[in-house]
């Protein structure tokens, strides 16, 4: 059956119709700027002119090994094709076209990530010099192999060492236990020919703790494993298995003094030590991964979002008044209530994100000249906000599958694969839990320090024992949020005082930490929570001033129906602190209601400007045509079971049972 594909269908033509702002300016202030709109869709239209890059056969249909070497097939393709046209991997990763091309994982993201990350990060000049092109031109091709198969969130507890022999000034890299094996490191299996590998580093029989090493894995030319070294791929997983996942062990396996990372603590030849300024600068790299993961949540968090929110308006079902034409599902309250929110989190989320990086490369330049202050603010927004960008874009994505009924059940959808591959980032890059415990013992030191008089960092500085108090109006943006401020304050004292009252009964200071480890984690969750809502905020007010009125509007709506759903979300300790009474709540219910009916008419216009093309989509559901049942029965056709009427299983299995005389 052929295709006519219709310009666009009429629900989503009428949709159109009904926009109210400028989408190009939108998708302007999403993209940072109007040069970086031009500059990723020229990057798009030369990916879209490579067809190399694309798959002939969905990979649901390939084989494990196929589905690796298909997309090792693209991953490759795909560098060749930048740096032809004089991109970078950067440009692909920044522009989030190059992952979402690469569309479950591929064997090339840690290298261009991590692991070129740490060459510029950790090296010193002459480390720097000789691996940074090497590197920059896939002439060694690495990942980053921190994580063992007992040790993941406890890097202090990592098992792999690295003792140094003084007599051949050399590191001997062992794996004395099975534990102590290297485990999930993409790329490791089969792809990687070095890797960055954190070790307890050992001098003279001491412990100096984790530090990193590059480290060759396998021979350049023949690719195969090095003598003293162990490495495979860990097998299929939920999701991300294009990817080559892998373990490693080492066996009293030698690399040189030079090998050690050593741009912030160094070995001399003679096996001395010298400290680095600030204790964790080696974990430099995931911090600036998490960085980076916030804005990679927001994008897949968008890619779900314009799919279910174009599906919901060409989707009719069910009578809203008796015997009328079935509606569009997003006349339904009840699915602009799951989805609309959402896209006002994507909002919140892209504008947050890039707050952090400005926050990201302000203390990166400070470190540059020895100032380590900032080093902990850093630390603490970039581990909430990773927690928060990947906890709400995995519920987001699973709403918008959830609100495409039983199609958003197909892999056809490409919701299911959007919502595996982003639940690993619950997991990777510091488990959300554990990097919330660390938001949270900053606040705790913060809210402590501002007791005894100290000035607090600005994250923090709401925190502060006694605030100015508020002048807004509290139904105003920012009386919410001032009142959303309160009831952190309100709950980290309120942590403060249970865990004081703790040590006071007698407990140990870590057994009070863990008897209210759930309230801290809430702390945290609801302080980045509230940084969200300031930078929300913010940026739509200091757009207010450039932007047209259409646009500004559309912005506003956004950000107030994120403020009202937090709001409604953290009704009970709002109560409990008394920022709102019940008769607020019961207003800005009415109000929430109310403003998702008005962001209902511009929703496929909204999405429209974020303007991702239907090859990156690549779902059935969320095309720009609307097209959905025709591609839906389309792809069905590629199945495999689909080529013969009769397949082997029948005359296999189905046709003894018939026969058979149970
Ligand atoms: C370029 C962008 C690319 C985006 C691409 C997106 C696409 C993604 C696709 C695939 C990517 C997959 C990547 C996944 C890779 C990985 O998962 S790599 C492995 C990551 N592993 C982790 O994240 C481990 C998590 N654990 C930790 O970070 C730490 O162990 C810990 C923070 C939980 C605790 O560390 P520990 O050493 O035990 O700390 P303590 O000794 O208890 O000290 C705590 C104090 O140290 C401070 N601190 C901790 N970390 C940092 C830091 N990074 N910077 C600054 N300070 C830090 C902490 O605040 C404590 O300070 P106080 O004592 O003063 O309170
Ligand atoms: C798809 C994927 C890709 C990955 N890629 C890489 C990679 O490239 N390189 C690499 O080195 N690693 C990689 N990892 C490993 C990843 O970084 C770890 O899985 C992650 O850091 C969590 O560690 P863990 O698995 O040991 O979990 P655990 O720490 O064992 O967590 C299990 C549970 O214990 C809880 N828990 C642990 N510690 C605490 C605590 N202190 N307080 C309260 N609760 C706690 C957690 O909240 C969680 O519920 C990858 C993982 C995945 C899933």
């Amino acid at each position: 059956m052929s295709v006519v594909v219709p310009e666009c269908c009429d629900d989503l033509k009428r949709e159109r119709g009904r926009c109210l702002f400028n989408k190009e300016e939108l998708t302007n202030i999403l993209d940072g700027g109007p040069k970086l709109t031009e500059k990723r869709r020229r990057i798009e239209k030369m990916l879209i002119n490579t067809p190399e890059l694309f798959d002939d056969v969905s990979p649901d249909y390939l084989s494990h090994e196929d589905r690796y070497s298909n997309e090792l097939r693209k991953a490759t393709q795909l560098m060749t094709t930048l740096e032809k046209n004089g991109f970078t991997y950067n440009d692909a990763v920044t522009t989030g076209t190059g992952l979402w091309l690469l569309m479950d994982g591929n064997p090339l993201s840690l290298h261009i990530s991590m692991f070129l990350d740490t060459i510029k990060g950790q090296s010193n000049p002459q480390q720097l010099q000789e691996w940074l092109p090497l590197a920059e031109k896939f002439k060694i091709i690495g990942t980053y192999a921190q994580t063992e198969l007992g040790h993941g969130t406890f890097v202090r507890g990592l098992e792999t060492t690295a003792t140094y022999d003084s007599t051949t000034k050399e590191f001997v890299l062992h794996s004395p236990t099975i534990t102590a094996t290297k485990w999930w490191p993409g790329a490791l299996g089969k792809t990687s020919n070095h890797a960055v590998v954190m070790a307890q580093l050992y001098l003279g029989g001491k412990c100096y703790g984790p530090h990193i090493f590059m480290v060759q894995l396998r021979d350049l030319e023949t690719h195969r494993t090095l003598p003293g070294i162990v490495v495979g791929e860990i097998g299929p997983r939920l999701g991300m298995n294009s990817n080559d996942n892998g373990f490693l062990q080492f066996n009293h396996h030698r690399i040189p003094l030079t090998n050690m990372f050593m741009k912030h603590s160094q070995v001399t030849e003679d096996g001395k030590y010298v400290k680095p300024l600030h204790s964790k600068l080696s974990y430099g790299t995931m911090v600036q991964t998490r960085v980076g993961i916030v804005y990679h949540a927001s994008r897949e968090l968008s890619r779900a979002l314009i799919i279910a929110i174009r599906y919901s308006a060409v989707r009719h079902q069910s009578e809203m008044v008796p015997g009328d034409p079935e509606p569009q599902i997003l006349d339904y309250q009840t699915q602009q209530y799951k989805l609309l929110p959402h896209l006002a989190s994507f909002f919140a989320l892209r504008f947050s994100a890039r707050a952090l990086l400005e926050v990201f490369i302000g203390t990166s330049a400070g470190l540059g000249s020895g100032k380590m202050n900032m080093l902990p603010e850093l630390h603490a927004l970039s581990s909430g906000l990773k927690a928060v960008a990947t906890n709400d874009a995995v519920k987001g994505t699973d709403i918008c599958r959830l609100a495409c009924g039983g199609h958003g059940y197909l892999s056809s959808s490409n919701l299911p694969r959007i919502y595996t591959a982003i639940a690993a980032g619950i997991t990777y890059e510091g488990e959300n839990t554990v990097l919330f415990l660390q938001v949270a013992r900053y606040l705790i030191k913060s809210f402590r320090a501002s007791s005894q008089g100290q000035t607090l960092p600005f994250s923090v500085s709401y925190l502060r024992v006694q605030p100015p108090s508020s002048h807004a109006p509290l139904m105003s943006d920012r009386g919410l949020v001032d009142a959303l401020g309160a009831g952190v304050r309100w709950m980290v004292g309120e942590a403060e005082r249970r865990l004081q009252q703790l040590v006071d009964s007698g407990h140990s200071p870590h057994a009070a930490w863990n008897a209210c480890s759930v309230h801290l984690v809430q702390c945290a969750d609801a302080h980045t929570r509230y940084y969200i809502c300031e930078q929300f905020v913010d940026a739509v007010s200091k757009l207010g001033e450039t932007v047209s009125s259409g646009v500004h509007e559309v912005l506003r709506q956004l950000c107030r129906l994120y403020i009202l759903h937090r709001v409604i979300q953290t009704a009970g300790i709002l109560l409990r602190c008394g920022a709102v009474d019940g008769k607020a709540l019961t207003s800005i219910e009415e109000e929430e209601c109310h403003l998702l009916a008005t962001l209902r008419i511009q929703a496929v216009s909204i999405v429209d400007a974020i303007d991702i093309k239907d090859v990156f989509l690549k779902s059935t559901l969320g095309a720009w045509d609307g097209n959905v049942y025709q591609r839906i029965y389309e792809e069905a056709q590629k199945s495999p079971l689909n080529k013969s009427d009769v397949t082997q299983g029948y005359y296999q299995y189905l046709r003894p049972l018939m026969k058979a005389n149970l």
